[in-house]
């Protein structure tokens, strides 16, 4: 039996581990359980986890939905999907689902998911993801998934290939838009180009994708923060194909004008949001490797005092 938890049920969580849930409902070979907490536990634990995508709508039920990760023991993957401030947090508090053998993958946004894990526990596999979509959890039990696009991105420098290609079967089992990258560095970093800057952007204009694009001011802004984030980027050995920016602003055009991030939806709410790995991460890196970056700074101590 493999045993699969997802822990943070929001909108990536929500999602992929609705996906899988309601794939292995009923299966001998493959369980998947829930970590959530507070209302949304509650309300999943009631009526399941009610998913809401512009093609389809279903209830997920998983094995187990509970907060207390010893009632769901030892799995042999945990995949990770709270928000960026809560990582250190929730994952020493997952200990009692994690045995030596147990693989971690988190698909949080960010380019320090992987060695903040590794510091917690060194001797397991981590694995390294990024997903997009547009999904929140717009109530407890309720997750709402805009626009077509929701994939998911996984693998490892060093991870057992067994291992890599049984997870990708399972993910495609399930529905899931899954891609196994034989270069997840750079899958990650371009992953991270995108919503690095349309955050940061976002969230300082207080407008939407579309808002940015509409804008000569913001696009002048925006192509200053790829051309910061790219230079840190090269000093890390991180090269991005020539079209990268106009493959960002392609990206962008074909979401709906009113997506926002998860960032700037954190903001609009008040609630605690991922500037620090998805803006001041980049200006740390920028001082580490002596490479300037003087538009995010002025951004991060903007955002800082938001
Ligand atoms: N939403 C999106 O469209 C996208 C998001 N991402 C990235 O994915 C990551 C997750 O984002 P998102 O799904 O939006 O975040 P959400 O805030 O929607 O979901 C995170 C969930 O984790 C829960 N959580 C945190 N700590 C614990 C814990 N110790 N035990 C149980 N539950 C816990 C939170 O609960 P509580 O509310 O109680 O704090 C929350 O329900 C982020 O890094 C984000 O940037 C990437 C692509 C798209
Ligand atoms: C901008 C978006 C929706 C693209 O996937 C995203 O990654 C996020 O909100 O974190």
């Amino acid at each position: 039996m493999m045993k699969i938890a997802i822990a943070g049920i929001g909108g990536v969580g929500g999602y992929f581990g609705g996906l899988l849930a309601r794939h292995y409902q009923n299966s001998d070979e493959v369980e998947i359980y829930f970590i959530a907490r507070g209302e949304n536990e509650t309300a999943i634990r009631q009526q399941g986890l009610k998913i809401e995508t512009p093609g389809s709508t279903f209830t997920a039920t998983p094995k187990l939905v509970i907060s207390d990760p010893a009632q769901v023991g030892e799995v042999d993957l945990l995949i990770c999907c709270t928000k960026s401030y809560d990582l250190e947090q929730s994952i020493t508090q997952l200990k009692p689902c994690i045995s030596k053998d147990t693989i971690i993958l988190p698909l949080l946004n960010g380019i320090d998911s992987y060695e903040r894990i590794k510091a917690v526990y060194p001797e397991n596999e981590v694995w390294e993801g990024c997903v997009y979509i547009v999904s929140r959890l717009t109530e407890p039990g309720l997750v709402t998934v805009t626009g077509d696009v929701n994939s998911l991105f996984f693998g490892s420098t060093d991870g057992t290939e067994a291992r890599l290609e049984s997870a990708l079967q399972i993910f495609t089992d399930a529905g899931i838009k899954a891609t196994l990258s034989q270069n997840i560095q750079q899958t990650i970093w371009e992953k991270y180009l995108f919503i690095s800057t349309i955050a940061t952007l976002t969230s300082y204009f207080n407008t939407s994708i579309g808002g940015i694009l509409a804008k000569t001011e913001n696009m002048d802004l925006l192509h200053s923060l790829l051309s910061e984030l790219k230079q840190v980027a090269n000093a890390k050995g991180i090269m991005f194909p020539e079209n990268s920016t106009n493959a960002i602003k392609e990206r962008m055009a074909k979401l709906p004008y009113e997506t926002t991030s998860s960032m700037h939806t954190d903001y609009q709410k008040g609630k605690n949001a991922e500037v620090d790995s998805l803006t001041g991460y980049v200006v740390k890196l920028g001082k580490q490797l002596n490479v300037p970056t003087p538009t995010y700074e002025k951004l991060y101590t903007a955002l800082k005092n938001k």
